[in-house]
């Protein structure tokens, strides 16, 4: 089994004295800065005029521009979207680095050579493997989302130190870290997202409600089924497995998972999985995000807006206002995040 990092592992000490610049407040930056200032960790926010300086200051942090929260801090961690990094690095936090340790929550840029680090700084990463909401939420309710580190560059002996410490400022040694490589989280984490947790998930659950009301069964009842109650299913398995969300459906369902989960997800799904896990690995995938922002997002825009319209999501946002209790602390999150 791989070590498992806790928070005995972490020097709590290692973080006093210095000051670490969170860039970007959005769905992570927001939920790094204020775990870490609830821990007691001197933080500024780095960013451009805008929603999230108001919302960041609102929530009592100093905000500086990007340059000004890099250069007075020691440790610089960057948590600006993917695609805008490249560019606001070169621009605003190249220019602005000593010797800072520079941070990352997911290896894209590096990985893929779109950010080259100095030579002077320890780089690494700490990534969460949760939305940050979460990374927020489990936070304040004294839990924690797990996470993983990777050192990329160890100039000072003391990145790894660092990279505990991070991780337990945010929380995330309350669940347990491990250690890993820059190669290794940004090609997991892109399969991950794109095969399982939101690729194969969207469409496993837009393709059940399809089959359903394509054979004239009521789309409240397909949202119910395919949609809402994927929730529960999945709270129980993050509880206890597979076995633990066995335990708690009937026999039927047990049986009817045995027998057709494969015939739905088969041979020829884990077959597509590995092509897609080749484009990740060979770099194809990158190319076409990098291409694709390039040209202003063409088609990222398009489909985002044709999702908007689909059937499942104009009936669960009808059925969601009839559900208070479903969104009431995500209600808050979703409008500030919707802002960023
Ligand atoms: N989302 C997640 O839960 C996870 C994300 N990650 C990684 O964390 C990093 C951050 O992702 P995420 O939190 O989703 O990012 P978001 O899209 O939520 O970040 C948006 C933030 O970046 C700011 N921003 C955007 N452009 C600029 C700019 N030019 N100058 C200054 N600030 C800017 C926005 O400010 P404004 O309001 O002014 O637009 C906003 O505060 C990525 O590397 C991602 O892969 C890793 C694990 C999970
Ligand atoms: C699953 C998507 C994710 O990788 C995450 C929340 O961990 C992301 O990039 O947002
Ligand atoms: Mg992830
Ligand atoms: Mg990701």
């Amino acid at each position: 089994m791989a070590k498992m990092y806790y928070n005995g592992d972490a020097n709590k000490n290692y973080l006093n004295g210095k000051t670490v610049a969170v860039i970007g407040y959005g769905s992570q930056g927001h939920a790094h800065a204020l775990n870490m200032r609830d821990s007691g960790v001197n933080v500024v926010v780095g960013l451009r005029k805008g929603k999230s300086w108001e919302k960041a200051e609102q929530d009592g942090l100093k905000v500086y521009s990007v340059g000004e929260a890099t250069a007075q801090a020691d440790v610089v961690m960057v948590l600006l979207p993917d695609e805008m990094q490249p560019k606001v690095y070169k621009e605003e936090i190249e220019p602005n680095l000593t010797n800072q340790a520079l941070m990352f929550a997911h290896g894209f840029n590096v990985h893929f050579n779109q950010i080259v680090p100095p030579k002077e700084s320890d780089v690494l990463l700490v990534a969460p493997k949760g939305p940050g909401h979460l990374v927020r939420r489990t936070y304040q309710e004294e839990a924690g989302v797990p996470a993983l580190f990777a050192i990329y560059q160890d100039v000072t002996g003391e990145a790894k130190e660092l990279a505990l410490s991070y991780t337990q400022a945010i929380g995330s040694l309350r669940a347990g870290a491990l250690e890993t490589t820059f190669k290794e989280e940004t090609e997991t984490d892109l399969f991950g997202e794109q095969a399982v947790l939101c690729g194969g998930l969207t469409s496993l659950v837009k393709a059940g409600f399809e089959t359903l009301v394509e054979a004239g069964y009521q789309p409240e009842l397909a949202y119910f089924e395919c949609l809402h109650e994927l929730k529960l299913i999945v709270d129980l398995m993050y509880e206890g497995g597979l076995e633990g969300m066995r335990y708690s459906i009937s026999d039927t369902a047990q049986w009817g998972d045995f027998v057709s989960g494969p015939r739905v997800v088969n041979d020829d799904v884990k077959k597509e999985m590995k092509a897609v896990l080749k484009d990740i690995q060979e770099g194809r995938f990158a190319k076409g995000w990098i291409l694709e922002n390039q040209a202003n997002r063409p088609e990222f825009n398009a489909i985002n807006e044709r999702e908007k319209e689909h059937p499942i999501e104009l009936v669960g946002r009808e059925l969601r206002k009839m559900m208070p209790f479903v969104n009431k602390d995500k209600k808050k999150e979703v409008v500030a995040s919707a802002s960023n």
